[in-house]
């Protein structure tokens, strides 16, 4: 007996109606059926249970008892009105009836607890029935999951791109551009070498781990040592700054990987090397990046059987061909079938079954903001039957510390709290009264500042109701519709637009220069004229034809300067910052009408999805109808300050974070990316006043990179910091060359030099020596029978005792001479009888090269050791040495990274109670 059979019987063993069938059959359509169960429905469901185990089952016996023997016709005179009723008789029938009786009491007691609610599901199903499925039916039982529902269906529509051959053609109309270019460029103005130091000085610890972590890897790739790819996935809570880190991971992994030799050679490096991509337009543009649909050409259904790119394929792996790295931005909006698309399509592109076909990836975002469209679960929450890249690969790096509100820390701190709050999490008294501050009666909250709502509705009222408040001249700019004639086939323009469509293009636009206004389609992504591009109407400029005006360009200021720049210039006398579109097209849902109207609303007001990933001074949110997870958190976290927070309808209930979220975080795999910090990490585990720290680099210029050094997270934690190649001439020293808390000692390479005038009178070279101000030092300027060496000694006096000195090879200067002077100044560090001598440089001899190693193997017969392993140049050579005369002081040693230098400095810690 299978499940089918048995259903089709059903109607007859209970007899009841026959519309139950068919009810039953909506139920089910609806996946309604193990929410609103009803005793019948529920009896399936054990049936396919039991069936499953034992093909012998219950309702198997049942039939063959009341089936075999009798005509359809005679069951009909035995209906029974309740399963009670059914029961009874067959326990009386069936032999067995022990089995039966116990299956009739589970299903007596769900009954009970299923069909107390039988009348209003009869009434609500009798009314379905008659009147067919209502657009918001969920609205009834639960109305945050219908509005949940439908926003998101909006902004799916608002979101897509139409298909080119979609349209009807509508007479004299030029469709906008839309983008589906590869991400080759940088879209946004590039950014100058002197704006990316800038931000990379500011990259905090956790963001310049992350940062050196990827970059190291590029040399890696550079060097030959083939490393395995990273899977990073990088998150914390919103304004932690994963937006900045990417431009800085992106802006220097490209850098460094344009050495690879192959690219070197023959390839076109006008193609991308790392890939820099987001789910939305709006998240793209905001990192220069492209879409990840248009980038990976990835189809609007991503339903399985996976669809090849079949002709564009040649073309799309010649683009992609130089692409190591894949950064994804807003990876909390990708649902686990896109992100299996991805895997798959990269498998194509790359022609590697490896993962995501050998790239490394980096996937940035906060799960605790608002989660991905639909019904999908979030990446990270791990499920059974799915394909789980994200389990299996991926390892968490988690930035905690608030930048956006950075100087506003009680603020950032009760964020971080809101962000992880749980629905019944109460908030604490502190925090209570902190949010307190913000709460505003809406009558007082300003009008000039951007109202944020969950739903479009609350957006569209007060859009509506701002801008005859704030605008005296407002223009209603109505779509043009054009509908199909059915007896020409021609299109018509309709005299008045279609009202009430619930499509992307308005029936009628309130327009008024002056108003906010925000982008609601993706106009040009690389121009940043995007769904969810912020600005205001400046121009509105109309053409008469025919007599009768309408309005044909808007003239926009953009919030962001940097978007729209191909859309400028279009109109003498505007001061060339304005930017213009025209009316879009588009087709109705209602069939057969064409719309064209501009792709713009009224933008005094936006919801929370659109508010996402910006930062902005001043906002009022309410929370009114607040319905998702996250929503909350997204919303009350765009100001940079409390102060310009302003809250409407404030329930903490509203604020309340998704526990599988929590749970499935909790257990992911943590990168150690603090291992890109070898110098602080040994020192978070030791008591520093008992180690004394010496670092050597090669600084590539001081006054080129003083900023840089005071900004390194690890330089700064040096009690000695050793510096060749400073570049200094003269004797004045600019104040912005001290460090704060050291002492400066230096040796410019004019006064190095009596014998060597070619090398004396180049520029560069140099060396310096800064010591902490908690030591005692003291410089030995003349030693006897040392010339022709850039050198510098500095005697620690107290409270420990060291002689360090600091030396520059330039790359041309003669080893035999070189040897004889250093030579001297080995002799006159020996005599001053002070132990242990550290000597540190640039000694530009490649301790990893095969070739002879005479500098290295003179102070080894002098019994000193050298101390670092590893290169310490960008060329996997190391040149940069530390030596020192008694190797049992050292604790540690090794390499650390700069961004700045093509060397990397060098460092050691000692042991003084051992000096
Ligand atoms: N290291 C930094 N130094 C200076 N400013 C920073 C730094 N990191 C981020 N910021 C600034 O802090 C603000 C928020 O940063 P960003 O947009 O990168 O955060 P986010 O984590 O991407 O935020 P969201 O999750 O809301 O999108 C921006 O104004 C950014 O310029």
């Amino acid at each position: 007996m299978c499940l089918a059979e048995f259903a089709s019987h059903y109607r007859i063993v209970y007899g009841k109606e026959t519309e139950d069938c068919k009810r039953f059959r909506l139920l089910n359509n609806m996946g309604m059926i193990q929410k609103r169960t009803r005793g019948k429905p529920a009896i399936i469901r054990y049936a396919r249970f039991s069936e499953k185990k034992d093909p012998e089952n219950f309702y198997g016996r049942l039939l063959k008892l009341y089936l075999p023997h009798r005509s359809e016709s005679s069951l009909k005179t035995e209906m029974f009105p309740t399963h009670q009723e059914f029961y009874k008789d067959a326990c009386v029938r069936l032999p067995g009836a022990q089995e039966i009786c116990a299956v009739t009491a589970i299903v007596t007691g769900n009954q009970k607890k299923f069909e107390q609610h039988n009348k209003i599901v009869e009434q609500v199903l009798d009314d379905f029935l008659k009147n067919g499925p209502v657009e918001d039916a969920w609205n009834t039982f639960a109305p945050e999951a219908e509005l949940d529902k439908l926003e998101c269906l909006e902004e799916r529509i608002q979101g897509e791109p139409l298909h080119e051959n979609e349209q009807d053609d509508v007479p004299e109309f030029t469709r906008c551009k839309e983008s589906g270019g590869i991400a080759v460029a940088v879209k946004a103005p590039e950014m100058s070498r002197d704006s990316l130091l800038k931000m990379y000085r500011n990259l905090n610890r956790t963001q310049a781990c992350t940062f050196y972590s990827v970059c190291n890897w590029c040399i890696n790739l550079v060097r030959g040592l083939n490393p395995d790819p990273f899977f990073y996935f990088v998150t914390g809570g919103a304004g932690t700054g994963k937006s900045h880190l990417i431009k800085c991971v992106y802006a220097e992994a490209t850098k460094i990987l344009r050495n690879l030799p192959r690219l070197r050679e023959e390839a076109d490096i006008s193609m991308p090397m790392v890939l820099l991509t987001a789910f939305t337009g709006t998240a793209s543009f905001n990192i220069s990046g492209n879409t990840l649909h248009s980038v990976l050409k990835l189809p609007r259904s991503l339903k399985p059987p996976y669809q090849g790119l079949g002709n564009l394929i040649d073309e799309v792996r010649a683009q992609l061909s130089n692409a190591q790295i894949i950064i994804i931005d807003e990876v909390s909006m990708i649902s686990k079938a896109l992100f299996a698309y991805v895997n798959w399509r990269l498998q194509q592109i790359k022609g590697s079954k490896k993962p995501f076909g050998g790239m490394s990836v980096l996937a940035v975002g906060d799960f605790y903001q608002v989660p991905p469209l639909g019904k999908s679960k979030p990446l990270c929450v791990f499920e059974e039957d799915t394909d789980d890249f994200w389990k299996d690969y991926f390892q968490m790096i988690t930035l905690t510390e608030i930048m956006r509100q950075r100087d506003d820390v009680a603020f950032a701190e009760l964020l971080n709290r809101i962000r992880v709050k749980q629905k019944m999490d109460p908030l604490s008294n502190d925090d209570k009264a902190l949010l307190d501050q913000a709460l505003t009666d809406p009558s007082r909250c300003p009008n000039d500042v951007l109202h944020i709502f969950a739903t479009n509705k609350e957006v569209h009222k007060h859009n509506a109701e701002t801008v005859s408040v704030l605008h005296a001249n407002v223009t209603n700019i109505d779509a043009d519709d054009y509908k199909k004639d059915p007896k020409t086939g021609v299109m018509q323009r309709q005299l008045n637009p279609s009202k009430g469509q619930k499509d992307n293009l308005l029936d009628t636009l309130q327009a008024a220069e002056g108003a906010r206004i925000m982008i609601t389609r993706n106009i040009d992504v690389e121009d940043g004229l995007v769904n969810g591009t912020f600005g205001k109407i400046a121009r509105i400029i109309t053409k008469t034809e025919k007599g009768s005006t309408t309005v044909n360009m808007l003239g926009l200021v953009l919030d962001n300067p940097n978007a729209g720049q191909r859309y400028r210039n279009k109109l003498p006398g505007d001061a060339g910052n304005l930017v213009y579109i025209e009316r879009v097209e588009e087709n109705l849902r209602q069939k057969g009408v064409v719309r064209r109207q501009f792709p713009v609303r009224l933008a005094f007001a936006c919801t929370i999805h659109k508010v996402q990933g910006m930062t902005t001074q001043s906002a009022v949110v309410s929370l009114k109808r607040v319905f998702q997870t996250g929503m909350a958190y997204v919303a009350l976290s765009r100001t940079t300050s409390l102060q310009g927070l302003h809250i409407t309808d404030f329930d903490e209930k509203k604020i309340f974070a998704d526990p599988e979220i929590t749970a499935s975080l909790d257990s992911m795999k943590k990168a150690s990316v603090d291992s890109a910090m070898p110098l602080f990490k040994y020192l978070q585990t030791t008591n520093k006043a008992q180690t004394l720290t010496i670092i050597h680099h090669n600084t590539e210029g001081l006054p080129a990179h003083i900023e840089d050094i005071k900004s390194h997270h690890e330089l700064t934690l040096g009690d000695v910091l050793c510096f060749t190649e400073t570049h200094l001439s003269g004797s004045f020293v600019a104040e912005s060359l001290q460090l704060d808390g050291y002492s400066m000692f230096r040796r410019n390479r004019h006064l190095s030099y009596t014998n060597l005038p070619h090398i004396a009178s180049r520029s560069g070279g140099g060396v310096a020596l800064y010591v902490r101000n908690y030591y005692q030092a003291s410089e030995k300027p003349y030693l006897q029978n040392v010339t022709d060496l850039e050198f510098l000694v500095v005697k620690l006096e107290s409270p420990v005792q060291a002689l360090i000195a600091v030396v520059y090879r330039p790359p041309d200067y003669s080893i035999g001479q070189f040897l004889l002077n250093l030579q001297g100044l080995l002799e006159s560090l020996e005599v001053m009888n002070c132990q242990p001598v550290i000597l540190c440089g640039d000694f530009n001899e490649d301790l990893l090269s095969s070739a002879k190693k005479p500098i290295s193997n003179m102070l080894h017969s002098r019994g000193y050791t050298q101390l670092v392993k590893a290169a310490t140049t960008d060329k996997n050579t190391s040149l940069d040495h530390i030596y020192i005369s008694r190797v049992q002081h050292c604790l540690q040693s090794g390499v650390l990274h700069t961004y700045h230098s093509y060397h990397n400095p060098v460092y050691c810690v000692l042991n003084p109670n051992c000096i």
